[in-house]
């Protein structure tokens, strides 16, 4: 996806805000990428606007060769937000396999397809649950099951793990990337977390403030699948450095 002259303003009580300015980028198909930057530079802004829930002031976004708004209609995109936001009547199965029900699936197609899923997510045995009875994290592997089920080539991810604890974080990382590998889908997450940037990445665009813009794009170059070690391996920390020292010079920017 290429995203080009990207701004948008807002009417702020009258006057209008610049939240992003002068945005290009280009996600490879199949890559991960990730928008990393301080609260309020317009990362979730620049999301919604790549997945056809925001229009830009100014610019445009080509998707695979169409428009946001033709990718979305042709069930493109997947999306996971901060909130599982699960209906709580529902069972995971249930909640899952809700996008297949609205798009006119029969049931027992779209009861497989859901389990399939999962599966995938690593909650076989967990069908039947109520959200209620899940744990944060299960919430949220639901919520990237529910968001795979019609198959997005492109799974936009707005902090999706905001909330949990470090080990758990790591764990859906984890996750996350062996699904992000068996689906081969484009992923684009936001996130203020500089492990998960590198852990998850291909791409990584440091965004700052003031208005929102791209400030950096940095290229991570580590094997895949990767894991604990990985963590552990002086590219990794290097990357995680580089990262640390630009978000720090974008910190400085808004507050010297
Ligand atoms: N609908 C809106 N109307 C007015 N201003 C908005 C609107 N949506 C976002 N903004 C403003 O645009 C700026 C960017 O917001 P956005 O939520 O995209 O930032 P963010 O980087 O995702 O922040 P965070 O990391 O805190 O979630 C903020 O100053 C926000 O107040």
């Amino acid at each position: 996806m290429r995203a080009e002259g990207i701004g948008k303003r807002f009417d702020v009580g009258g006057s209008p805000f610049t939240a992003l300015e002068g945005i290009d980028l280009t996600v490879r198909e199949g890559a991960f990428a990730t928008l990393i930057g301080p609260s309020g530079c317009g990362k979730s802004t620049l999301l919604r606007i790549l997945a056809d829930v925001v229009q830009p002031t100014t610019g445009t976004v080509e998707v695979f060769g169409r428009t946001p708004t033709q990718a979305r209609k042709a069930a493109e995109f997947g999306f996971v937000f901060q909130d599982p936001v699960l209906l709580p009547w529902r069972s995971a199965l249930a909640n899952v396999e809700l996008p297949l029900q609205v798009a006119g699936v029969p049931k027992d197609e779209r009861r497989e397809q859901a389990r399939d899923l999962l599966r995938l997510v690593g909650l076989e045995g967990f069908e039947k649950a109520l959200p209620a009875k899940l744990s944060g994290g299960m919430a949220r592997r639901v919520a990237i099951a529910r968001a795979l089920i019609l198959r997005p080539r492109l799974l936009f991810l707005d902090e999706p793990f905001n909330g949990l604890d470090e080990i758990r974080r790591r764990q859906m990382n984890d996750e996350l990337q062996r699904i992000w590998l068996e689906t081969g889908t484009t992923a684009i997450l936001v996130t203020h977390n500089v492990s998960e940037a590198v852990f998850l990445s291909d791409q990584v665009f440091v965004l700052g403030r003031g208005p929102g813009r791209i400030i950096a794009e940095l290229e991570i170059d580590l094997p895949r699948p990767r894991t604990a070690e990985t963590m552990l391996l002086p590219e990794f920390t290097a990357y995680e450095q580089r990262l640390t020292d630009l978000l720090t010079e974008v910190y400085r920017e808004i507050e010297p």
